[in-house]
């Protein structure tokens, strides 16, 4: 079968989009792999799929999956190239649209100047429900939040868990540069108190309002930025009585801006979103 697809990036996150409202998508786990791999298919972090929403208030449903083909709820930086791509293929008009998500519906705006501004979820702060399993552990309080001991190949480290539809483990560092992300990234991603593993976090603290963020994405490896990552780790931050909103967000692939006013309250995301080329597959 021969699919259109369009390469896009959101400071660095690149993702293969494709329109499933005109034409058909089924494909297998192979072919979704093969989409992601950049040898042998596209090559891209995630693949967003645009298709027609279930629920009648909505006007899209978006679709994720990881680079190794599993499908997942929640992907910011994904959220803004959506917007864009909906916009540039004429497939809405609007300037602010509902989109239904794996973890709900979230509301990206396109402002006049062509920036993207997402009102994502609320984030849940419940261990449980990120979900991560605390049985047994002396959590730390620091704030309002509490902290969660870890022993990725036996160093001690101390998260947070947040989810933003996905889930979050954040860990604050001195130097985000010579932080171990390749190498306890994957530890802790598979690590089986997170029984849907998780996103690992490396933030260092430039300021109340500037960090910068290093993400071991769940299903893709470290990725040059990560939207519900940065929005984890603001949350995170912020609860730990370490950051206050709006805070900006280095990544190695660009700048997001993040703000959240608090439990409660909706996380607000800005960020690129950049169309790469238009291509053709067969698979
Ligand atoms: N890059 C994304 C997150 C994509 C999903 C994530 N890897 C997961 O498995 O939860 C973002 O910008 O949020």
């Amino acid at each position: 079968m021969k699919l259109k697809f369009t390469k896009m990036h959101g400071a660095g996150n690149d993702f293969v989009v494709i329109d499933a409202i005109n034409q058909d998508l089924a494909l297998t786990p192979e072919q979704w792999r093969r989409l992601g791999d950049r040898r042998f298919g596209v090559g891209a972090d995630q693949i967003l799929v645009v298709q027609k929403p279930e629920g009648a208030d909505c006007d899209f449903r978006y679709r994720i999956f990881n680079q190794d083909g599993g499908e997942v709820e929640q992907c910011g930086n994904g959220s803004r190239a959506f917007v864009k791509f909906v916009t540039e293929k004429g497939l809405t008009d609007k300037r602010s649209i509902r989109v239904e998500t794996m973890a709900g519906v979230i509301t990206p705006r396109l402002e006049d100047d062509g920036a993207i501004t997402v009102e994502m979820s609320v984030p849940v702060l419940e261990p449980a429900l990120v979900p991560f399993d605390s049985a047994g552990l002396a959590g730390v309080a620091e704030g309002r939040d509490t902290l969660w001991p870890l022993a990725p190949g036996g160093q001690a480290v101390l998260v947070s868990v947040v989810s933003m539809g996905n889930p979050h483990a954040v860990q604050v560092v001195a130097d985000v540069e010579r932080a171990p992300v390749p190498e306890t990234g994957p530890l802790i991603e598979s690590d089986p108190r997170f029984p849907k593993r998780v996103n690992a976090g490396f933030m260092q603290v430039l300021g109340r309002g500037h960090v910068k963020l290093r993400v071991f994405e769940r299903g893709a490896g470290e990725t040059l930025a990560c939207g519900t990552g940065a929005c984890a780790a603001v949350v995170a931050g912020i609860r730990r009585g370490l950051l206050d909103s709006p805070v900006r967000v280095s990544a190695r692939g660009g700048e997001l801006s993040v703000a959240w006013a608090g439990e409660g309250a909706p996380v607000f995301l800005s960020g690129p979103a950049v169309t790469v080329y238009e291509g053709e597959i067969t698979l």
